[in-house]
């Protein structure tokens, strides 16, 4: 039988972080060694998810969890502003990060990047580990080839910190990746015209923010999870891409796959889609 991998949560009372210690307590594969957050500390993780206690309990302090339990992986949903720290606290223990904490600063990720190539260690930052989203986001590259105009609205339920999503930033830098390809496709007039001209956003922000040239529509609503929309116009047409997070459940199974992966990787992995044979 193969070692289940050593995994240690950060996070791990908040939304993400309890219903992924559910999901990695049951698996076969890992084993959860440690688990760190700000609050419900010492609370053991099996009994804050209705189990029975399994003799872990979260602590504040991740070097000295990392110290003690000697992890292969570190999982962390927490905030952008600790992220990159936790994850660096891992690397220089040899520790594998699996990121999926959002609103990370494209500098976090080569400064991780650069730290793992060092260490001679693999992380993934993946800002949505379903594989619907995932799909999502590679159905929306493809139509972008043959769509110029596209939109992207995506809704949160009201707790979320950043906005817009780290789906909906993905989604743009994935269209982005064929957008040298669009320019030379489509004639110049066809292209969306973003308030310019004669057209006069009367209430500021009404027409979204623009990311990579992709306008992006925020919704923060109870009763949402998560949510996105991308949607291609052309003559006579819409196409809309939709993908609905029913169930935090749906991040498992990605979430699964990266830790696996993560062990044989070198660098930041930047994306599920990586990992996936799309
Ligand atoms: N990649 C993916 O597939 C997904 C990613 N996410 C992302 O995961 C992140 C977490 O989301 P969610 O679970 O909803 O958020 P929550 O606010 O429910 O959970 C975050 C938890 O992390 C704690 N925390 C904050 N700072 C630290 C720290 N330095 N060390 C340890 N714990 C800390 C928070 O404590 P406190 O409340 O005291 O700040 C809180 O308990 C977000 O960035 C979200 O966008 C979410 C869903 C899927
Ligand atoms: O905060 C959330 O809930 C989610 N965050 C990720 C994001 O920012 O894209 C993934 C998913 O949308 C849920």
């Amino acid at each position: 039988m193969t070692e289940k991998i050593k995994v240690v949560i950060t996070g791990a009372a908040g939304k993400m972080g309890r219903e992924m210690t559910k999901g990695l307590l049951k698996s076969p594969k890992t084993e959860v060694v440690g688990a760190v957050d700000l609050v419900q500390v010492g609370t053991d993780i099996g009994v804050l998810n209705g189990f029975p206690p399994v003799g872990v309990t979260i602590s504040k302090d991740l070097a000295g969890v990392l110290d003690r339990t000697r992890p292969q992986v570190l999982v962390d949903f927490t905030v952008a502003s600790a992220a990159l720290e936790n994850a660096k606290q891992a690397v220089l223990r040899g520790v594998c990060p699996v990121i999926g904490t959002t609103g990370l600063a494209g500098g976090d990720l080569e400064e991780l990047h650069i730290l793992c190539e060092e260490r001679g260690i693999g992380a993934v930052v993946a800002p949505n580990f379903s594989l619907g989203a995932v799909l999502m986001m590679h159905f929306a590259r493809q139509a972008a080839r043959y769509f110029p105009h596209v939109e992207i609205i995506e809704i949160h339920h009201e707790q979320k910190l950043d906005a817009p999503s780290g789906t909906a930033l993905k989604t743009a830098e994935l269209m982005a990746e064929v957008r040298a390809e669009l320019e030379s496709t489509f004639a110049k007039d066809t292209r969306p015209d973003h308030g310019q001209g004669k057209k006069e956003e009367k209430i500021k922000g009404v027409r979204g923010g623009e990311y990579q040239g992709f306008p992006i529509h925020s919704l923060r609503l109870p009763g949402a999870i998560a949510h996105q929309e991308v949607i291609f116009g052309g003559q006579g047409q819409l196409l809309t891409i939709r993908h609905d997070t029913t169930s935090r459940e749906a991040f498992l199974p990605g979430l699964l796959l990266a830790i696996e992966k993560v062990l044989k990787l070198r660098g930041v992995v930047y994306g599920l889609d990586k990992l996936l044979e799309l």
